[in-house]
């Protein structure tokens, strides 16, 4: 297997998919000497098996506005790999949402799930919504609607969605409530679920917390406390505020949040109050990260991202490719000495070569993002043996699954002179388990 061939071949047959081939070149590129040692691969044909969906899902979604207006958006549910369990990843409500998107997402999401320890296959949906300046009403009607194109694809054994960006616990509850209509069965088909039907305490804070683990994971490796440390996070939506909670916890001072309009600098640090205020704004009144600005007196830079402000750690966790080549140079000039990506591929490939050039303590997204979709599989356990875990039960699996994760990174990604490549780890240790199933299963 050549890389390079079996790009030319994917942009030939799927062609105008940029995220897509970006994600799975990474992969390729990490795991294409384990793969040559292994000539039955080739003969199973196994590259193509993995890296094409198993199944995409399209469908028209018609909904009224509130001005009685017909609305018409695209919805899709792309079932990439289905070899350790069933298909499992979030659903996305953005206008920037395409097939490319949702295609690099399911990809990404099938070598995370492997990651877990838990098992789930790998999927993603979404449609080109925006719930931007929506009312509720409207974000109801669109859920239920969308809900009509997809619950024939999706079960609690086939296929369990859940929330990714613009979609929370109000969409997933939405859209649990119009499933359970349409089967007229109560099964935990989606998770994110609100607790008082079937949700799991902690999925909420699941992939920031997880994050910040990781992240410590990280710096013990080079004897560096998170305690005191300046933080840079993007974004300012659930995996955002749930990484400054923990940063907060563990001592570290987050400095920044963005939005897509831009991002706000708070040289003295978004403290516990600070942070109630962003969650009321964000999850409540649906404001723009402008307004913290404004409330604190601090520094609002309009269409600006943070990477250019001084601080020991980056956290990206609003987007993909949020980070450039050039944000990647500020940020080592800056001194940064660790990444940890909370959102789906935010660094770009030459961002990441950046980084690693630096040897500087980068974890991708499919290893240090894995903590929401594992509660999230702790979701579905809770739901088929119907009992609810503590909170401190869930957040002690969750410990250890970001640890185990860590663990599997430096077994796999340890270099000669030491240094960890975190991506080569966890592409190598999510390939290893997804091959092994399939290989198993025969050809399919
Ligand atoms: N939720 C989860 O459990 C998990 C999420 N992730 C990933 O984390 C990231 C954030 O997701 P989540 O917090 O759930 O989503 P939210 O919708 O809660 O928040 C997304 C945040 O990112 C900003 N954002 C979105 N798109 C852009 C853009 N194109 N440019 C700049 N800013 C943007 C949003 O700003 P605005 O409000 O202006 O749109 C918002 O602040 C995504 O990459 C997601 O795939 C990964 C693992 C699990
Ligand atoms: O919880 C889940 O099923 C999916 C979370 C998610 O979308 C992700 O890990 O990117």
């Amino acid at each position: 297997m050549k890389t390079s061939a079996v790009i030319d071949q994917l942009k030939r047959r799927f062609p105008n998919e940029p995220e897509y081939y970006q994600a799975v070149q990474e992969v390729l590129e990490s795991i294409e000497d384990v793969y040559n040692e292994h000539p039955e691969f080739e003969k199973a044909n196994l590259i193509e098996r993995l890296v094409i969906p198993d199944k995409i899902h399209s469908f028209r979604v018609t909904w009224v506005d509130d001005k009685g207006n017909v609305q018409t958006n695209m919805g899709y549910r792309v079932q990439h790999n289905n070899a350790i369990g069933p298909y499992k990843g979030g659903i996305r409500f953005h206008a920037s949402v395409n097939l490319s998107i949702l295609k690099f997402l399911a990809f990404e999401q099938t070598f995370k799930n492997a990651l877990t320890t838990l098992p789930m296959g790998g999927a993603k949906g979404g449609s080109d919504f925006s719930p931007r300046g929506k009312s509720d009403a409207e974000i109801m009607r669109f859920c239920q609607a969308f809900v009509e194109g997809l619950w024939r694809v999706i079960g609690p054994n086939m296929d369990v969605p859940a929330g990714d960006i613009g979609v929370g616990g109000r969409e997933v509850a939405y859209m649990f409530g119009k499933y359970k209509k349409l089967t007229g069965e109560f099964t935990g088909a989606f998770t994110g679920k609100g607790i008082e039907f079937g949700g799991s305490l902690l999925r909420p804070e699941a992939t920031g917390y997880g994050n910040v683990y990781f992240l410590n994971e990280m710096l013990k490796t080079r004897n560096i406390a998170l305690k005191g440390k300046k933080c840079l996070v993007s974004g300012s939506g659930n995996v955002a505020q749930y990484t400054c909670e923990k940063l907060l916890q563990m001592g570290a001072i987050p400095v920044t949040l963005s939005d897509s309009d831009g991002y706000i600098y708070d040289p003295d640090g978004i403290d516990e109050e600070k942070l109630k205020y962003v969650m009321e704004l964000k999850n409540i009144y649906r404001g723009r990260i402008r307004e913290y600005a404004e409330e604190y007196g601090c520094k609002y830079v309009a269409g600006g991202r943070p990477w250019g402000e001084k601080a020991d750690i980056a956290l990206p966790s609003a987007t993909q490719n949020e980070i450039d080549k050039e944000d990647a140079e500020k940020l080592v000039a800056n001194g940064i000495f660790a990444v940890s990506e909370g959102a789906n591929m935010p660094s770009t490939p030459e961002a990441i070569e950046v980084f690693q050039k630096n040897k500087i303590l980068y974890a991708p997204g499919k290893a240090a993002n894995a903590g929401g979709v594992s509660v999230s599989g702790l979701e579905m356990t809770q739901n088929s043996e119907r009992i609810s875990w503590t909170a401190e039960q869930v957040d002690e699996k969750l410990k250890w699954i970001m640890r185990n994760i860590h663990e599997n990174c430096v077994k796999y990604g340890t270099e000669n002179d030491g240094y960890i490549n975190y991506v080569k780890g966890a592409n190598i240790a999510g390939f290893m388990k997804i091959t092994k199933a399939m290989m198993a299963q025969g050809i399919l």
